[in-house]
């Protein structure tokens, strides 16, 4: 359990929980394999205070330490379900194929993300799902082209869809611009 978690009623998870039975990856799932395991980067997570920040009132991540571009920043942890299960969750990104990792009830630091529009004009991370050094399939947090500094709030991309489905009408941000690579 990390010293800065927020929300005893949302327990903290250190490994994905999978709550159904997971088919074994295909070629065409397109899963990349790390060789060596990955370090994690100092994060911290912060109520965020700031009346103009759209999230105002609720948490975020920031960098604790500098993290270089292209870097392994954590893993997103949380329960592997069938996507079409929970189609409405706040907290789920794409495990690979039909499955879905959601960290809703449950997860780690990385819920804590907030998406990049009326933040910052990019995000400075993406979630991409790899097998680790055990041959666990896991989502991990990347940095893009950027440095991120100490104090940064650490911004996704949740795409124009999940806005769309809560209601949000007009110009909203790219989910992916050749720039942030
Ligand atoms: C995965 S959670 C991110 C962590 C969340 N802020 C928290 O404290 O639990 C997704 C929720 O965060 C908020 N959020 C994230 N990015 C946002 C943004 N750019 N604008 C407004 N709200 C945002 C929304 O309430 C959204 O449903």
């Amino acid at each position: 359990m990390r010293s800065d978690w927020p929300t005893p009623n949302v327990p903290y998870l250190k490994a994905n929980d999978v709550c159904c039975v997971v088919r074994e990856p295909l070629l065409e799932d397109d899963i990349p394999i790390e060789e060596k395991p990955l370090r994690a980067y100092s994060v911290a997570i912060l109520r965020i205070v700031d009346a103009a920040h759209p999230a105002v009132n609720e948490f975020g991540l920031y960098a604790a330490e500098p993290i270089p571009p292209h870097s392994f920043v954590c893993n997103y942890i949380g329960r592997v379900h069938l996507q079409t299960e929970y189609p409405d969750s706040d907290y789920a990104v794409t495990y690979f194929g039909e499955y879905a990792l959601d960290a809703t009830h449950t997860g780690n630091e990385a819920r804590f993300i907030n998406d990049y529009r009326n933040i910052a004009s990019r995000p400075n991370v993406a979630f991409d799902t790899y097998k680790d050094v055990d041959g666990m399939i896991q989502v991990g947090v990347w940095s893009l082209n950027k440095p991120i500094v100490p104090g940064e709030e650490i911004l996704g991309n949740y795409g124009k869809g999940y806005w769309r489905a809560r209601g949000v009408k007009g110009v909203l941000g790219p989910d992916w611009d050749d720039s942030w690579d």
